[in-house]
């Protein structure tokens, strides 16, 4: 199934060939004919979804099987297990309700954007948005509709990627500008075994699983990324992704294997992204030669939250319905011949948007995400955008940060590198409860600190949606086809 998604190919033409990445990405990204981004929506999920839900079915079975084996109902319980919470599932859903009120207004903003772009034909003020119009392939992260969006144009804009092309940035600087900030707080550089064995770009003679990810090879000396990395802003944060993954390996090398794991899967999830919250602050860009100038203003304060809401906000609905989707599939709730309308209702249900054409049991939606072929838990998302910004307030604090949340960058500051340090060397050796409690005096993950961080923004959002109508009553609408 890696290798079906891993190598799937659009022909748009006879001798034309589109990969997901970088081709039917960055046409996702970029383009904004309703018409082309639809055939790349539709080609992707009908070449890589429809061939792999046999196999998937199958997977199901004998993950299962050996799920039982290790004493769990199925392979939903035993990927819960790991959060070693009795109510992990009802404690989930009161988490998504105390930031969905922000995600509506997120939602109704952009929606009234696409509609002064696409007109009424293509977008129902009362109704789920077409997927594909969201600049991402699972309309999981909004960031590339960010210049359609900004709410003060005339501000410096906040995208520094033409900037990093300008000064001739290539994926190794990329990834040494990730280890000073590391290196910055106190924390570990990238070790010689890093630099020989890791794949930090696409190599033209073979495919490759382009899918970027991180790996601890348990011996205490080679870490690698393996990662198809171009030069871009959205590339600039996932390249400290991966790097968050590597520092957490470094950190917890000496423990014995059993530990060597996060103190729960999103606490490896968040170490880089906390960073990625400094480093993509007006300020640190300036402080990076890759912003000229930086206006520190409401305005501006305002496209920078905007910007941010657009890969955050916007990525929770998904991040939280993914595993939904797969614990009832485990569990036997959501049958073979149930997984695409139990995939379009959570889909629609939670991100609200919908299939810009018709989708049947045929299709396999589902499995044109590169998570459900890996068969890799996701859930983990979810519980590391909300404890990022948890970490982020705490270490805000203690690096003398004064001023609102969303202006804070904790560069050089040792002392917040000390209270990492202490999470990451624990690896899973201690409850997470007691790891987060020591690190930042609570035990609970809450979104507290997220909706402190995007007070201004909430305000903002809700005057300029105050006229709209905020989620979708019109569930059952989609697009007609363009002709
Ligand atoms: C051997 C192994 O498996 N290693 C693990 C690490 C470990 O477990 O030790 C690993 O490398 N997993 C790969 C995975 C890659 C990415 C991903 O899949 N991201 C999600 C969601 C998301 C989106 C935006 C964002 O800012 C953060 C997350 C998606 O793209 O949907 C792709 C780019 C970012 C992270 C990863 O790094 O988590
Ligand atoms: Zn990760």
């Amino acid at each position: 199934m890696e290798n079906i998604y891993s190598t799937s190919k659009v022909c748009p033409l006879p001798n034309v060939t589109w990969n997901l990445e970088p081709e039917l990405s960055e046409i996702l990204a970029k383009s904004r004919s309703y018409k082309k981004l639809l055939f790349a929506w539709e080609s992707w999920h009908n070449v890589s979804g429809v061939p792999v839900k046999g196999y998937y079915s199958r997977l199901v079975e004998l993950s299962n099987q050996a799920s039982q084996g290790d004493g769990f109902n199925d392979t939903g319980a035993s990927w819960r297990s790991l959060y070693e919470t009795e109510t992990f599932q009802e404690d989930l859903e009161r988490l998504y309700k105390t930031i969905e009120p922000l995600y509506l207004n997120l939602h109704a903003f952009v929606r009234r954007k696409l509609y002064n772009i696409y007109g009424p034909k293509y977008i129902n003020l009362k109704g789920p948005i077409p997927a594909h119009l969201l600049g991402n392939m699972w309309a999981q992260l909004w960031n590339n509709l960010y210049e359609m969006m900004v709410p003060f144009p005339a501000k410096p804009f906040l995208d520094v990627t033409d900037e990093m092309v300008r000064q001739g940035y290539n994926a190794t600087h990329m990834f040494r500008v990730a280890e000073e900030f590391f290196t910055s707080l106190g924390l570990k550089e990238m070790p010689p075994e890093f630099w020989e064995g890791s794949m930090l770009v696409k190599p033209e003679d073979r495919e490759v699983v382009c899918h970027a990810s991180a790996w601890d090879f348990h011996n205490r000396r080679d870490f690698r990324i393996k990662q198809c990395t171009t030069v871009s802003m959205e590339d600039l944060s996932t390249v400290h992704h991966e790097m968050g993954h590597i520092q957490y390996y470094l950190q917890y090398k000496d423990q014995p294997v059993g530990f060597r794991d996060g103190a729960n899967p999103g606490f490896h999830e968040a170490i880089g992204d906390v960073m990625s919250l400094s480093v993509s602050t007006p300020k640190h860009l300036h402080e990076i030669n890759l912003l000229e100038s930086v206006t520190s203003d409401s305005e501006s304060d305002l496209n920078f939250l905007l910007k941010t809401a657009l890969e955050t906000i916007a990525f929770l609905p998904f991040g939280y319905l993914v595993d939904l989707w797969r614990w009832d599939v485990f569990n036997g709730n959501t049958p073979p011949e149930k997984y695409n309308s139990a995939w379009w209702n959570l889909r629609t249900k939670y991100q609200g948007i919908c299939p810009p054409t018709r989708r049947t049991e045929e299709h396999f939606d589902a499995g044109a995400k590169y998570h459900i072929p890996g068969n890799t838990p996701y859930i983990r998302y979810f519980v590391s955008f909300i404890l990022r910004f948890q970490f982020h307030e705490k270490l805000c604090e203690v690096a003398n940060q004064t001023g609102p949340l969303h202006t804070c960058d904790i560069y050089r500051s040792t002392e917040a590198g000390a209270i990492l340090k202490k999470v990451l060397e624990a690896g899973s050796s201690r409850p997470w409860p007691d790891v987060l409690q020591e690190a930042i005096g609570t035990r609970e993950i809450n979104a507290t600190s997220l909706l402190k961080y995007f007070d201004p923004l909430t305000k903002w959002l809700e005057e300029q949606t105050a006229n709209e109508t905020l989620g979708w009553p019109d569930l059952d609408w989609v697009p007609p086809v363009p002709e």
